[in-house]
């Protein structure tokens, strides 16, 4: 390995240039090395736009490349499964996009793969890094709220009815808003609470999403625009997640409504996706309270990002990819690796099987 890790980011659509490349472009430790796409015109702007890079329309060459030491998979979710295969088996350490795979199967035989290789593996659970989600944990982990007894999130947004491209197609995104959205509120409340054992859940339909954005009929949506779950944890909590893009009103610059919670026996925490680097804490008989997240929560420990620059709800995640070529650099694992993203996908599918079987699914994790 040379001094710099070189990473190779594989698709090169809206979240390569939202979060992974500015987070690697930040890194002194890291550079990008190569970039691949099927699309050679959207290759050719990413040159432009990121710098001259390896560029490559063939994932298997950058999977075979002696010169790149990591990727980040960042491409429809149908494909996640068969290029992680594809780069542990080059030797690469992965990060790749939630969700994982298409089901549990494929996302526990990722996991198995990139730890048997002894590589580094980490799933691109974003909110994890949102300054407040990290104080909540805090408040969490040092018995601040007490016993945990309750967790709550909720995504809302209000985005357009027409088509969602390739995210409508259950074969090329296996589920809707649950795999898009509810998945990340599934792994932070796990990692807040611990494992979930038990869930019931819900989906539903909205809308056909029939027109392109242009008004051109296209192929009816297959998948839910509404995701719920109710839970209990191992540790004894109970949980509810609720998620839709489609609820009107709910815009605040493209963010939505995002709002999740830990209620315990001495108090309350709430993180809200809109206002990152504040938090809302509620005590005994007292009304919440907004406070700042304390400085030492804004950034995870060694970034080079300013704590105080940039818009809050958009540079948290510039995180990941530190917190990536740090478990490469450091030789441990990254957090949170594919187990998380596995596990999470067990507890989606399980939603899943829980609303066509009408009943609760007990959730059994053989990781
Ligand atoms: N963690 C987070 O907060 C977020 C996660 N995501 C996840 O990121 C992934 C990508 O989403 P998004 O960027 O919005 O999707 P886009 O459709 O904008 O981009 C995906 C890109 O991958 C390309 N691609 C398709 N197949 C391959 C292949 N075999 N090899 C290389 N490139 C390929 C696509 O090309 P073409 O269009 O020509 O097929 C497209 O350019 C999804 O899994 C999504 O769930 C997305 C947003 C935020
Ligand atoms: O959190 C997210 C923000 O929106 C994207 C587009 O629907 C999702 O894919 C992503 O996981």
């Amino acid at each position: 390995m040379t001094d710099s890790i070189r990473i190779g980011i594989i698709g090169a659509g809206a979240v390569s240039d939202y979060h992974h490349v500015p987070g690697i472009d930040l890194d002194p430790r890291a550079e990008l090395a190569a970039i691949c796409d099927p699309n050679s015109e959207l290759l050719a702007q990413r040159q432009s736009d990121w710098g001259k890079t390896k560029a490559s329309t063939k994932y298997e060459e950058i999977a075979e490349d002696p010169e790149i030491d990591a990727v980040i998979i960042a491409t429809p979710n149908f494909t996640h499964h068969e290029i992680a295969m594809a780069c542990i088996r080059g030797g690469k350490h992965v990060m790749c996009e939630k969700p994982l795979g298409l089901n549990y199967t494929e996302s526990a035989e990722m996991y198995r793969a990139a730890r048997d290789a002894n590589l580094r593996h980490m799933t691109a659970f974003t909110y994890r890094f949102a300054p407040s989600m990290r104080y909540v944990k805090h408040l969490v982990e040092s018995g601040a709220l007490g016993t945990p007894r309750h967790f709550r999130s909720q995504r809302f947004l209000d985005w357009p009815e027409s088509s969602w491209g390739w995210r409508q197609s259950k074969k090329l995104a296996g589920a809707g808003d649950l795999f898009d959205m509810t998945i990340h509120r599934i792994d932070f409340a796990q990692d807040l609470l611990g494992p979930i054992k038990s869930i019931c859940g819900a989906v539903a339909q909205f809308v056909p999403r029939d027109k392109t954005a242009e008004g051109q009929p296209c192929e009816p949506s297959e998948v839910d625009d509404w995701s719920s779950l109710i839970g209990q944890f191992e540790n004894g909590a109970v949980g509810v997640w609720e998620g839709s893009t489609l609820m009107k009103g709910y815009h605040n610059d493209g963010f939505g409504y995002e709002w999740a919670e830990v209620n315990g026996s001495e108090g309350s925490a709430a993180y809200q996706l809109t206002d990152p680097n504040n938090i809302l804490i509620g005590k005994p008989g007292q009304t919440m309270e907004k406070l700042p997240v304390p400085d030492e929560f804004l950034v995870i420990e060694g970034s080079p990002r300013k704590p105080h620059e940039g818009v809050p709800s958009t540079v948290f995640r510039y995180d990941l990819a530190y917190e990536f070529v740090s478990a490469i650099v450091e030789e441990r694992d990254a957090i949170p690796g594919f187990d998380h993203g596995a596990s999470a996908q067990l507890v989606a599918d399980s939603v899943l099987e829980s609303f066509e079987k009408r009943t609760w699914i007990d959730i059994q994790c053989d990781l």
